[in-house]
């Protein structure tokens, strides 16, 4: 993998204040790929996610080559207040107004990308219900729609299907692969080996640093994983 065909996550180095999470890791993940980042938890995985997404500064190294504009974060639901006054179809339209800038008014085209993104996911029945309305597993689905909205260069999950039902479940792989083909460069967290082994690529950290980079299957091999997890099965909760 050249440079031009991967985003080049080289030596970082990062944490909060003065504790360090990120010990000096160093990946390549394929551009117009899926990658998939498992490992125990705390070992640093949305750390990562928010190295790339810019929400965390590395005190060393950093990333090359993440594409252009914002990329799309779409951050665990836990993250996001559930007492805003919005709707779904409001919330999803944050992510055209990321894209365009906050005080310019929506054309027709982004509302249709709106409802197209919600439609992705499954929700667009339940589109102009308050966000705080839903369930968590729905709330979910509506901020991945907002990140879908983003038009992103690359799109950033975290744990995208955790606590989702079966169908739920199956609209976020469809997206991912949508994605893919689109020519998004894919990069989400998850403990679902299932979900991880459809990735193209996967990174398995553990305490900060990079135990294994490479291809789901010899990533997630019963030996590697057992050097990361004591009890390798709590990985697939
Ligand atoms: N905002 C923060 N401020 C201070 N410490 C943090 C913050 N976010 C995470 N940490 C610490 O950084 C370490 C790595 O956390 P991180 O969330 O990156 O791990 P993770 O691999 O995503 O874990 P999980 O699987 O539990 O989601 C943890 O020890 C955590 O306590």
């Amino acid at each position: 993998m050249g440079v031009a065909e991967a985003v080049v996550i080289r030596d970082v180095m990062a944490g909060y204040g003065r504790r360090t999470v990120l010990h000096g890791l160093s990946a390549r993940l394929p551009r117009a790929g899926v990658t998939a980042v498992v490992g125990p938890n705390g070992s640093g995985k949305s750390t990562l996610l928010g190295v790339l997404a810019g929400t965390v500064r590395p005190s060393r190294g950093g990333i090359e080559g993440g594409g252009a504009g914002r990329p799309g974060y779409v951050v665990q639901r836990d993250a996001v207040s559930d007492a805003l006054p919005i709707t779904v179809r409001g919330t999803v339209a944050m992510g055209r107004w990321a894209l365009r800038g906050p005080w310019r008014r929506l054309t027709a085209h982004d509302w249709a990308v709106v409802d197209a993104c919600l439609a992705m996911v499954g929700m667009s029945e339940q589109a102009e219900r308050q966000l705080s309305a839903l369930s968590g597993g729905q709330r979910q689905r509506v901020l991945l729609a907002q990140g879908l909205a983003q038009e992103p260069d690359l799109l950033l999950l975290d744990e995208p299907a955790n606590g989702l039902d079966l169908d739920a479940r199956r609209h976020i792989s469809e997206a991912i692969d949508r994605e893919k083909e689109r020519g998004v460069t894919v990069v989400h967290v998850t403990h679902d080996l299932a979900m991880a082994m459809r990735a193209e690529h996967c990174l398995l950290l553990d305490r900060g640093r990079l135990l294994a980079e490479g291809p789901p299957g010899d990533v997630l091999s019963s030996e590697t994983l057992n050097r990361a997890f004591h009890d390798p099965l709590g990985l697939a909760r």
